[in-house]
């Protein structure tokens, strides 16, 4: 029926012990950030997603941004709803003119090569054998990429690749080579660098090993470059978000959000297995985490699982950055249980912003570097986050020379919907 080929994703047999990634090597420094200055702008004027702090040319305010930085006052968001869904009623009507530098990409079509998608995408139970492999196979019946309906705002262009055969960065680091591998360790426990942030909002930090963070970027490259793959989304009118998009699971754009998923010739690409089983992981660390700090066993309350069944993959390069705004496209049941955003980092780090309002000026913020993996759920799930900007030249060389991964980051939220 499908012929398949191996691919190498992390979780073939050379790599099952990663699936157990938690590096007992502090191999990165966490960044100390430079401050940066804040510009903030009415929010009135802002479709969702813009930024509320555009280019770095002014303002006197100095945002703080901590590597880790670790607050207890809680999101509150389960009152939120009915104050989420007025705002966003009338963010959505605004009509918006702003306009903003469209990200230069080059782009290549490649042969139709999908992950096998007869797994089903909620690995659970068998996904946690931890003996999974990835198979890339020929799979003509789901490859009605020709026929897709594209979304209005998506262009002809071919889409963005996010790798390239040059590595741009130009400073090297012994460091990051002598560093790079030292990830095969077995140990189970708890890092103690992770760290929750919120009651629901935990950072894992260094937790894709740099193996995994490789195969992720050539997974994303080999299907973020087929017609489906990465675009630069924006509104109908006016703005473009500043960084470009691809789907997987389920199509969303900013504009017309989850509503193009019900042509079958549209349907975004499966998520990777390996991938939800990276997800799955992450919670289960994260409640470990949560439970070791508690001394109780509550953390499914605090944090509940999660099987992702939407992954939004998104590549900023040096300039790009994405405006406070809230994940409130899921579905009323997913956000009503809290079922947590996974968010994983690759490539260069970045300056990410979280608040209870959508303002950059109360925002907390915190360094999400190459590896790193944020969820936040439970009463944090309707938080307000965004991210102000993109650390140039952050991202560990021996991943940029082994992945080719552009300058910029790479990031992946999953989601249940
Ligand atoms: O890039 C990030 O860290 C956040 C992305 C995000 O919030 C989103 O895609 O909704
Ligand atoms: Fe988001």
């Amino acid at each position: 029926m499908m012929k398949s080929l191996y691919h190498s994703f992390s979780l073939t047999s050379r790599h099952q012990i990663l699936l157990r990634m938690y590096s007992p090597s502090a191999r990165k420094i966490m960044s100390s950030s430079p401050i940066r200055k804040t510009q903030t702008t009415s929010f009135e004027s802002l479709n969702d997603y813009d930024e509320q702090f555009p280019p770095l040319t002014g303002g006197s305010k100095k945002k703080k941004v901590s590597p880790t930085s670790e607050t207890n006052f809680g999101c509150k968001h389960r009152d939120q709803g009915t104050r989420r869904s007025r705002a966003s009623r009338s963010l959505d009507e605004e009509a918006n003119v702003t306009t903003f530098e469209v990200a230069a990409g080059t782009g290549s079509r490649t042969s139709v090569v999908e992950l096998d998608s007869t797994n089903p995408s909620s690995p659970s139970k068998s996904s946690q054998s931890h003996n999974l492999k990835i198979r890339k196979v020929r799979n003509h019946r789901n490859s009605g990429f020709k026929s897709r309906v594209q979304s209005p705002k998506r262009k002809e262009d071919p889409p963005f690749d996010i790798c390239s055969s040059v590595i741009e960065r130009n400073d090297t680091s012994i460091n990051d080579w002598a560093l790079a591998d030292e990830t095969n360790g077995e140990t189970v426990e708890v890092s103690n660098k992770h760290r929750v942030l919120r009651p629901g909002m935990v950072l894992l930090k260094d937790f894709l090993t740099h193996d995994i963070q490789v195969d992720i970027v050539k997974t994303c490259r080999e299907l973020g470059v087929k017609p489906a793959g990465f675009y630069q989304p924006g509104y109908r009118v006016g703005s473009k978000l500043h960084l470009q998009m691809m789907c997987l699971g389920r199509n969303w754009d900013p504009q017309t959000k989850y509503s193009k998923n019900t042509d079958i010739d549209s349907k975004a690409p499966d998520i990777p297995v390996a991938f939800s089983v990276l997800v799955e992981e992450a919670i289960r660390e994260a409640h470990a985490l949560i439970d070791r700090e508690s001394g109780t066993e509550d953390a499914e309350r605090i944090l509940p699982v999660m099987s992702p069944d939407i992954c939004i993959v998104n590549f900023y390069s040096e300039s790009g950055r994405l405006g406070l705004h809230q994940d409130r496209d899921e579905s009323q049941e997913s956000i009503g249980k809290g079922l947590p955003i996974v968010s994983f980092s690759i490539g260069d780090s970045a300056e990410f912003l979280y608040g209870e309002k959508r303002d950059v000026e109360e925002a907390e913020g915190v360094i999400l570097e190459s590896g790193d993996v944020l969820i936040f759920g439970g009463e944090c799930r309707m938080m307000f986050h965004g991210v102000k900007s993109i650390i140039p030249n952050s991202a560990p060389m021996s991943l940029l020379n082994e992945s080719k991964l552009r300058t910029g980051r790479l990031n992946l939220t999953f989601r249940h919907f």
